[in-house]
């Protein structure tokens, strides 16, 4: 017996647009992301991949894109959990800064270095700035962090995965994690043993369902990466490792 874990990054939101930095800043899905959402949905039941419970994080572009897409395949009813440790990793001082602007600021090395090195975090953002979460009631009594690098993320979400995520699975429902491009490379990383240097190539798509089989003993992937309903999902990663570009 295998378990089904199916993991979706939100639409493109506001800023994914725009090309800022957003981490914990909770902006709004795009006209085109809630569209990518719907989409995912579509797939979700023409493969018949039908979720029977959601995990979210807090930010509403994923909650919005879980809703959306579990509308379209006639899921939106199934329990849903919701967690500060599925959030977005925290992009520190960076957060509501343009890509390509800090791109040519910073230089190359610099840029990737914060974007997608697996230790090194971003500068901390100030405490009351404009995009600090400082005070958001939603994390009343939660640590808010003041910056993250992917591994503080594996970090805060390793527990939530064990003690929540995990015993979900092993009930033998199709679960759905709806959260962010680096929370689920953080999972990913998890899931598939890649190295701490081989997770800065990994990029995920906005909208596209990748669903994983895990064996029941070894909660590992059957195969490795999973696999993306929508075989247009290439050119949508590389759309993500590209930006500021
Ligand atoms: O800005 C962010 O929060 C993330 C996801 O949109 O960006 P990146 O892919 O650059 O890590």
């Amino acid at each position: 017996m295998t378990y089904t874990l199916v993991l979706l990054r939100h639409g493109e939101s506001q800023w994914n647009a725009k090309n800022l930095f957003t981490g914990w800043v909770d902006v709004p899905l795009s006209e085109r992301g809630e569209k990518e959402a719907a989409a995912g949905g579509v797939l979700l039941k023409e493969e018949n991949v039908l979720p029977d419970l959601l995990f979210t994080s807090l930010l509403r572009r994923a909650i919005t894109t879980a809703n959306l897409a579990l509308n379209e395949a006639d899921r939106h009813w199934i329990p849903v959990e919701r967690s500060w440790r599925l959030n977005e990793r925290h992009y520190g001082a960076l957060q509501g800064l343009d890509k390509k602007a800090t791109r040519e600021k910073y230089g190359e090395e610099q840029f990737m270095q914060w974007r997608r090195s697996y230790d090194v975090p971003p500068p901390p953002i100030e405490a009351g700035s404009e995009f600090s979460q400082d005070g958001d009631p939603r994390y009343a009594g939660d640590p808010v962090p003041k910056t993250e690098c992917l591994k503080d993320v594996l970090e805060r979400l390793m527990p939530y995965w064990e003690g929540t995520i995990v015993p979900a699975l092993q009930t033998g429902k199709t679960v759905m994690i709806a959260a962010h491009g680096n929370s689920l490379r953080a999972i990913v990383k998890h899931l598939d043993g890649i190295s701490d240097d081989d997770i800065a190539g990994v990029n995920i798509p906005t909208g596209i369902p990748l669903v994983y089989e895990l064996d029941e003993e070894t909660l590992k992937p059957i195969t490795k990466g999973g696999r993306y309903l929508d075989p247009e999902a290439q050119a949508k990663i590389d759309a993500v490792a590209n930006q500021g570009k």
